[in-house]
């Protein structure tokens, strides 16, 4: 029986994202192959490969990060298909005999399935399988060629040394990893996407926006990737993300799961009859095995169609295959005419323009920190965010300071906290003003604290606190806004521009809907009047709001979880302590007016730069400057001390080398 590529709708998809893009990835991948294969010339072919995928972006069938972002994934699907066919060449030159029970197909089938070592002279594969392990197509040196395992293709076990699990959050976890080359250690973010639609856009624009960031006080940027990756998903109840108690319309969004590789791409055998097919909703190429023979054909009786169907399309396939060798000039329009007859409408809605608008780029995935649930093996990409390793924070900061520190703080500890307050706002300022972006989710835990030896830009002094007591030493630290996990992207909504916006396009108090609010209590109230479709607005002002809690709990320490929680509670009700007021009469108002209840009457972050209120507290103490002089004329002469010492060794390099050349 031939074997016939059938087009069907699939009513209701399983998991869509995940089936979406491992489809979208094979059909980039075959794509490329096949541009290769009409023009041999790299270069030429490269084009021709471009010019198509933005002709099927324009047109919503793939995404613009199959193209350049997926490239490397994009490899391992052509290596898996490659090394496949050498495979089944293989089988076919094995000369099965007919009389024999096992048929070619069978034999390719069971060589996909069960464990079986060939032998090197046969230049194939080995394909393993264990019932707790992934299939692994490996080539006879042993690389991986399976695209969805990690162990050989993992540039994250291959560049790295995973050191100790720094901590767990909503999104993912993160490790302190030291890279192989350069020896430094690095903090790795792991996260597994969890995407709601089907592209993986939001991620790479967002990734992006990481990746320009250049600021002291803005934790350092290295990479980021993305890996297949075989997981344990956990499957039961949520680990709450902060709001989610608080929050019951963050939804829980599809999951980008697939099935084990196997199912997902198998290749039958003629006798199973079991047609391979495109997915037409989800644009989708499925090498399927399907294990309910009826079922498979009640849904094709209601609403497939088999390629030959379509021959006119098929027709044009080729014609327009055969041109585009030589149409690398064609307008878009005029190769999306060719291409329009082949391609599949996707029933699925486009994406709204409020999704548009909701450019979170990490959807929660509770599931990935769920000690609780029972694992289950699954398949997943997972995005690896290389950054720069911070060891201490500004929650574990207060916590040590408000073990030994207590209201009122001296008059030089107040400066000291305003100067890193200050150092904060910096840092902020620059993630809304220059950036664009509003992180909403800024809390003393996503402040991390980075020694430096020296004044640096960004840095600031403050004491140790260690074991309960508090060290006479100052030192250099650079506080730096981590945790970008819940990132938007001021200019991507329309609801950006608002009348309130003057002659700026996208103002401090332009608003953007999401449906993430952050961690509760850094969240302002406005945060729960949602929109009619149940999601939240967000401003800039969210961050100031954030701060302004951030302000009270530098300048007041407080001794238990239960009085924070209390002066919290009451701050958010517009209420600070009485003492704290009466002493510190500037930073009470700029605390009460970066926390107002309403979001345009807080002040932009340059507003509290400029003010007289933080100016007052923030300026540096003769104390302070004085220090600073110091360790700044000692680093000098460390310096000059050092210079004259290479000098000196230059010159004893330099009179060795005379005599040598003298002998
Ligand atoms: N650059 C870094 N250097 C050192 N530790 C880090 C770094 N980034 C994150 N961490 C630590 O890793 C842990 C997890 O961080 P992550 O940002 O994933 O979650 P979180 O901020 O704790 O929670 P959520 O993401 O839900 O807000 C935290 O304990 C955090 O302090």
């Amino acid at each position: 029986m031939s074997r016939k590529a059938v087009i069907r709708h699939r009513r209701n998809p399983v998991k869509p994202n995940g089936y979406a893009s491992h489809g979208k990835l094979l059909f980039a991948a075959l794509l490329e192959t096949f541009c290769q294969l009409y023009d041999s010339d790299p270069e030429q072919s490269r084009k021709l490969f471009k010019l198509i995928c933005q002709t099927l972006r324009n047109m919503g069938i793939l995404d613009e990060e199959y193209m350049d972002e997926l490239s490397g994934i994009r490899m391992t699907y052509q290596n898996a298909l490659h090394h496949l066919i050498i495979q089944a060449k293989q089988i076919m030159h094995e000369d099965v005999p007919p009389s024999s029970s096992t048929s070619s197909a069978d034999l390719l089938e069971q060589r996909t399935s069960q464990s079986l070592v060939l032998s090197p002279r046969q230049q194939t594969l080995q394909l393993n399988s264990s019932p707790s392990t992934p299939r692994m197509l490996l080539d006879l040196e042993g690389r991986d060629l399976n695209p969805w395992s990690t162990q050989r293709n993992s540039r994250y076990s291959n560049d790295f040394d995973e050191k100790r699990l720094l901590g767990k959050g909503g999104f993912g976890a993160v490790y302190q990893a030291q890279h192989k080359v350069d020896g430094v250690d690095y903090a790795v973010k792991k996260i597994h996407l969890n995407l709601h639609h089907y592209s993986y856009s939001k991620v790479f624009r967002e990734i992006k926006s990481l990746a320009r960031m250049d600021h002291p006080n803005v934790v350092r940027y290295f990479s980021s990737w993305l890996e297949h990756s075989s997981e344990t998903k956990t499957q039961s109840t949520n680990m709450a993300h902060p709001m989610s108690s608080t929050h019951p319309f963050e939804q829980e969004t599809d999951d980008l799961i697939v099935e084990p590789y196997s199912p997902t791409l198998s290749f039958q055998s003629d006798t199973a009859e079991e047609p391979s097919r495109v997915d037409e909703e989800l644009g989708e190429i499925v090498f399927e095995k399907s294990t309910t023979r009826n079922e498979t054909d009640s849904e094709e009786d209601d609403s497939s169609v088999t390629l030959s169907s379509t021959s006119s399309s098929t027709d044009d396939s080729s014609s327009s295959s055969n041109d585009s060798s030589s149409v690398t000039q064609s307008s878009l329009e005029d190769i999306e005419g060719r291409i329009g007859n082949l391609v599949l409408h996707q029933t699925s809605p486009p994406p709204s323009e409020h999704d548009e608008e909701e450019t979170g780029y990490f959807d929660t995935d509770h599931n990935a920190c769920d000690g609780l649930a029972t694992p289950s093996p699954s398949y997943r990409l997972t995005l690896y965010i290389q950054m720069q390793l911070c060891p201490d924070d500004m929650a574990s900061y207060l916590e040590r300071r408000n073990r030994v520190l207590s209201f009122p703080m001296s008059s030089f500890q107040t400066q000291l906290h305003l100067n890193l307050f200050r150092a904060i706002l910096q840092g902020v300022l620059y993630v809304h003003e220059v950036m664009h972006l509003i992180h909403r989710d800024l809390k003393p835990g996503n402040i991390f604290l980075a020694q430096s030896k020296v004044d640096e830009r960004g840095s600031v002094l403050l004491n140790t606190f260690r074991n309960g007591e508090q060290s006479d030493d100052l030192t250099f630290v650079t506080p730096k806004i981590g945790d970008f996990g819940l990132v938007l992207d001021r200019r991507m909504g329309s609801r950006a521009l608002t009348p309130s916006t003057g002659g700026r396009q996208f103002g401090p108090d332009a608003v953007i809907f999401s449906n993430n609010a952050g961690t509760s209590t850094y969240a302002p109230s406005e945060v729960h009047a949602l929109d009619s479709e149940g999601r939240v607005p967000i401003s800039e002002k969210v961050d100031v709001y954030a701060l302004g809690i951030i302000l009270f709990e530098l300048l007041y320490p407080m001794r238990t979880g239960m009085e924070r929680m209390v002066c919290l509670r009451k701050l958010k009700q517009g209420i600070l302590p009485e003492e704290f007021v009466k002493q510190l009469v500037c930073e009470s108002t700029l605390i009460l007016w970066m926390t107002a209840l309403d979001p345009k009457k807080r002040p932009s972050i340059s507003t509290i730069l400029q003010s007289d209120l933080l100016y007052k507290g923030g300026g540096k103490s003769t104390e302070i400057i004085a220090y600073e002089a110091d360790r700044v004329q000692a680093a000098d002469m460390e310096n000059s001390l050092l210079r004259t010492e290479n000098m000196k060794l230059r010159a004893e390099i330099e009179a060795l080398r005379a005599k040598l050349r003298e002998k």
